[in-house]
C-alpha cells in the first residue's frame, strides 16, 4: 500500500530518517518511538506537507512527487497540534476540507453528531480549547475516501468520550472502507494493529 524508498530528510547538515526500502502492507500501524526520533517527520513527508529526498507513493503507482493532486486526495492527515486560521468557524473547515477531499454528502454531519462538535461547530476557532481543536482536526482527516489516513498523536487532550468515539470511526473505516492507519503514539493504542512501525536510529521497522 505505502511504498517508500531511498528516502532521507535532513534538517540542515542532521539526518534525522533514512530509509532504503519499507513496502507496508494494509493495515492499521502504530508508529512509536522515543521523542525527537522522527515520527512526525515520517508523517509529515507521507503526508506531502514536507519536502524530502526519496520516493512515497502509493502501491508504487500514485506517486506524492508525481501525481500530486490524486496522492493528497488519497492519503489524509491530521497534526499532533493543528493550528487554523482563527477567524474560521468549524463548520467553514469542514466546508474547505469535504469540497477539496470530494467528500460524499453529509459525511460532515456524520463526523459532527458523533463527535459531539454541534454545541460550537459554528464558533469561530479563536474561541476554541486544545480539545476542541483536535476534534475538528480529526474529523477534517476523515472526509473524503481516502486510502491511508495518517493521525499524528491523535490520543492527546482527547477526553474518554472523545476518544471512544475516535476508536470507533477507526474501526469503522477500516473494516467498511479497507482504509489504512498510521497512528503515532506514546501510549498504547486501545485498537487492534496489525503492526507497529518503530522509528529509531535514524530509521522505521515493521516489527511483525
Ligand atoms: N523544522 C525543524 N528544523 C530543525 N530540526 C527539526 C525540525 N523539525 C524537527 N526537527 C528535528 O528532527 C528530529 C525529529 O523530530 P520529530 O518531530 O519528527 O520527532 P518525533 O519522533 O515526532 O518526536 P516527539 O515524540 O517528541 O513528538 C528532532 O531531533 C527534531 O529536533
Amino acid at each position: 500500500m505505502l511504498q517508500i524508498r531511498n528516502f532521507r530528510k535532513a534538517y540542515g547538515r542532521f539526518t534525522v530518517l533514512s530509509i532504503d526500502e519499507l513496502a507496508i502492507k494494509p493495515g492499521v500501524f502504530w508508529v512509536r518511538g522515543a521523542n525527537g526520533t522522527g515520527k512526525s517527520t515520517l508523517l509529515k513527508a507521507a503526508a506531502g506537507i514536507l519536502d524530502f529526498d526519496g520516493e512515497i507513493s502509493l502501491g508504487g503507482k500514485i506517486s506524492l512527487k508525481k501525481d500530486p493532486v490524486e496522492y493528497r486526495r488519497r492519503v489524509n492527515f491530521a497534526e499532533a497540534e493543528p493550528v487554523f486560521p482563527d477567524f474560521l468557524t468549524g463548520k467553514e473547515m469542514l466546508h474547505l476540507f469535504a469540497s477539496a477531499k470530494r467528500a460524499p454528502a453529509r459525511q460532515q454531519d456524520y463526523l459532527v453528531d458523533s463527535m459531539h462538535m454541534n454545541a460550537y461547530v459554528n464558533e469561530p476557532l479563536s474561541t476554541y480549547s486544545s480539545g476542541m481543536l483536535k476534534k475538528l482536526s480529526l474529523a477534517l482527516a476523515f472526509l473524503g475516501k481516502p486510502d491511508v489516513i495518517l493521525l499524528d498523536e491523535p490520543l492527546i487532550t482527547m477526553d474518554t468520550v472523545s476518544l471512544q468515539v475516535l476508536y470507533r470511526w477507526i474501526e469503522e473505516k477500516h473494516r467498511d472502507e479497507s482504509v489504512s492507519f498510521f497512528l503515532s503514539s506514546h501510549q498504547p493504542l486501545e485498537t487492534q494493529v496489525t503492526d507497529t512501525l518503530t522509528v529509531e536510529n535514524q530509521t522505521v521497522t515493521a516489527n511483525a
